[in-house]
């Protein structure tokens, strides 16, 4: 059977997969020209690559449509329900680190963890007849956060496209949720992270869709291993 593998045709990921590859002894060549959204692994005649961008990697292993993919964490979590029921996290490839995070306004002096939060939640309904307006595009991480993890119901979800960490100061959210790297775009918004405000530390994976077809297949067990060796 032939095995699918979705890697990265661009973005901040594309160079460290490559690396990541070529250490294990999977060289990647496109068919075609440098353009081609198709490509194969030298020496592996039943491997075929399928470049897309990291969002589309991440919807593409959720239906089943490739059988392999490199992406972040965030993204794969945030674009299914029930995730590690429908995909396999096979390796964390050490590159892509980027953490998602409830963050505040500076000025917010006494809301340091999301126990004060949940205080200022209820506070706005109460006092202000609104509800706390979070601003971000992790609509699915934000409600099991929020809601199930701190028990938190009282707010809304204004949908970000961009520019996530301008809407509190463009008043179009009171606080946002949002992935951090180095934190400058947080500090130059004047946000801070709460204490336990991490809602997950995401890096680049090798992932793996759920199939029947998978089991006792020699190739994905080679293909897990030889990445796995490269780290
Ligand atoms: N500083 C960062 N900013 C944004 N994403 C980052 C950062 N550091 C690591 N990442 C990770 O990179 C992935 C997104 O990569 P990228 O922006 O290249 O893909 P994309 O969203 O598919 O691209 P595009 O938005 O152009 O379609 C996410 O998993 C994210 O966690
Ligand atoms: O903590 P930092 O190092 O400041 O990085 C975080 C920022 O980087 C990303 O934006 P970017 O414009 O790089 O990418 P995007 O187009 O994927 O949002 C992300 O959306 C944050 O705004």
């Amino acid at each position: 059977m032939t095995i699918t593998i979705a890697l990265p045709s661009k973005g901040r990921m594309k160079d460290d997969c490559t690396d990541v590859f070529t250490r294990a002894g999977m060289p990647i060549i496109a068919v075609g020209n440098d353009r081609s959204y198709r490509g194969r692994v030298e020496g592996w005649d039943n491997v075929e690559i399928a470049f897309l961008s990291a969002s589309e990697i991440s919807r593409e292993i959720g239906n089943g449509s490739v059988d392999f993919g490199v992406t972040g964490e965030d993204l794969v979590r945030e674009g299914m329900a029930e995730a590690d029921r429908r995909v396999d996290f096979c390796a964390r490839l050490g590159f892509g680190h980027a953490d998602v995070v409830v963050a505040v306004p500076d000025i917010w002096l006494d809301v340091d963890t999301m126990a004060d939060l949940g205080d200022v939640a209820a506070d706005f309904r109460a006092r202000r007849g609104r509800r706390l307006a979070i601003a971000t595009k992790y609509w699915r991480l934000t409600q099991q956060f929020f809601s199930s993890q701190h028990g938190i119901q009282l707010y809304r979800i204004v949908e970000s496209l961009g520019a996530t960490e301008g809407a509190p100061a463009a008043g179009s959210a009171d606080i946002i949720v949002d992935i951090t790297s180095t934190g400058s775009t947080l500090k130059a918004n004047h946000l801070k992270v709460l204490s336990d405000g991490v809602i997950l530390r995401s890096e680049a994976c090798l992932v793996r869709a759920r199939k029947e077809s998978h089991e006792g297949d020699p190739l994905v067990q080679r293909i897990i291993a030889a990445v796995r060796a490269a780290l």
